[in-house]
């Protein structure tokens, strides 16, 4: 089905308000990132497939006719609604030999593919011989939903390759994007890919990975803001590695065990992303300094309620204390318990003031940078629109 190879992209986010509560069927607002974990899907006909993941450091090959062996176990989950499950899981570890030795890190990103790959081959009669480059801008397990961006790219690329949606690249095009009823397939495939890394994901991140922008997620329904302000904002990476899939159940263990406590300060949360998407909209109506009391507020609240559920760390509250020295807010960003926190920056913070508090978040040894938000969702790129970072990692393995 795949003529010749093909290099597509898909954006990380960041969660405004949302996480974790969102799990639950409350709302999220999230963020689209200029940072992408891209991917190249080459055909090959050496009857094998690859997958070389150069972030986690990890290439495995497998034969196609191997790979058909397991082809009826994945065939009962024609529906891509449908959840993996613990059979499958179990089928696929023992293929893959987890049992025998990879790390987390290598064994979910390893199990995510090779579900994706037999349920797209399964449903779709092919088993294509390709071979797969998956590389990252994105700190991988910190809070920026690498995840998602990754299954998102395995989804749109193996979709690809077995002929379920087309390959709109036009020549001339430098990036093109699917039409809406191919991003919504994509998104749902995704999703389960994120099943496999998460657990149980709300889907918020695969979303925002597919669609872009700036979204509202709850309870599967995805609303694109149309009209939002331009939001600076300071990322900090606390290095601090933690896994979404041991958080998330902490959480919901923690719902279970005291349900009259944490199921308001879930409500709350809600109300939180409520109030800023009111407080985005009116900003964006009328633009005006005033808004951004109320959003730092809404920042402040939020990062304390995530600790109460459980998912603050002790470096996050680092983050905290130095920005708030320097008069700035923040809170964490994503599954939390280390990873990623947000800084709100106003449009007229002072650059100076931004840079004395980026030192002193680095002598905490965390790494920080601004990033603009709102970028678009998976697409297709020509090979020459790619940066030449991208494209050396490429021709390289
Ligand atoms: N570029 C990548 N290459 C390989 N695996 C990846 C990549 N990006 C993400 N993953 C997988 O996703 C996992 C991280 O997911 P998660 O714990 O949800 O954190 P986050 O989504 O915040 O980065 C990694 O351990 C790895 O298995
Ligand atoms: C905690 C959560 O709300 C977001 C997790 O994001 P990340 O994997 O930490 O980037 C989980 C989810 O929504 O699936
Ligand atoms: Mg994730």
């Amino acid at each position: 089905m795949l003529a010749k190879p093909l290099t597509l992209s898909a954006p990380g986010k960041a969660i405004l308000h949302g996480e974790h509560a969102v799990v639950h069927g409350k709302a999220a607002l999230a963020v689209a990132l200029n940072l992408r974990t891209f991917l190249q899907i080459r055909p090959s006909n050496n009857g094998k497939v690859l997958i070389c993941l150069p972030n986690i450091g990890t290439s495995l090959n497998w034969e196609t006719v191997r790979l058909r062996t397991l082809l009826t176990a994945f065939s009962d989950g024609l529906d891509e609604s449908k959840s993996p499950s613990p059979e499958q899981m179990d089928a696929l570890k023992e293929f893959a030999g987890i049992t025998t030795g990879l790390s987390t890190t290598e064994s979910l990103g390893t199990l995510a593919f090779l579900y994706l790959y037999l349920s797209i081959s399964a449903k779709y009669g092919q088993i294509p011989s390709v071979e797969i480059v998956v590389w990252s801008e994105l700190p991988t397990g910190a809070g920026l939903g690498s995840s998602a961006a990754y299954s998102v790219c395995l989804a749109a690329a193996l979709l690809t390759a077995c002929g379920a949606i087309g390959c709109p690249l036009e020549e001339e095009k430098s990036v093109v994007r699917w039409p809406e009823e191919e991003l919504d397939l994509i998104n749902r495939w995704a999703f389960r890919g994120e099943q496999v890394i998460h657990g149980k994901p709300s889907g918020v991140d695969n979303s925002v990975a597919t669609w872009g922008g700036v979204l509202r997620f709850q309870s599967g329904k995805i609303t694109s803001l149309k009209r939002v302000p331009t939001l600076r904002i300071l990322l900090t990476n606390t290095k601090v590695s933690r896994s979404t899939k041991i958080l998330v159940a902490g959480v919901k263990d923690k719902i279970l065990k005291f349900p009259a406590i944490m199921n308001p300060v879930l409500a709350s949360i809600d109300a939180i992303s409520h109030e800023c998407e009111n407080v985005l909209e009116a900003m964006a109506e009328s633009p005006s300094q005033e808004y951004y009391p109320v959003l730092e507020e809404l920042f402040d609240i939020n990062q304390h309620h995530l600790n109460v559920i459980g998912v603050g760390h002790s470096s996050l509250d680092s983050v905290c204390r130095v920005t708030a020295t320097h008069g700035l807010h923040s809170k964490l960003t994503g599954a939390g318990g280390g990873g990623c926190a947000i800084t709100l920056l106003r449009p007229d913070t002072d650059p100076l003031m931004v840079e004395a508090a980026r030192q002193d978040l680095s002598a905490c040894g965390f790494e920080c940078w601004e990033t603009s938000i709102g970028a678009p969702g998976i697409c297709l790129h020509s090979l020459s629109s790619l940066k030449a970072e991208v494209l050396h990692v490429f021709n390289s393995v």
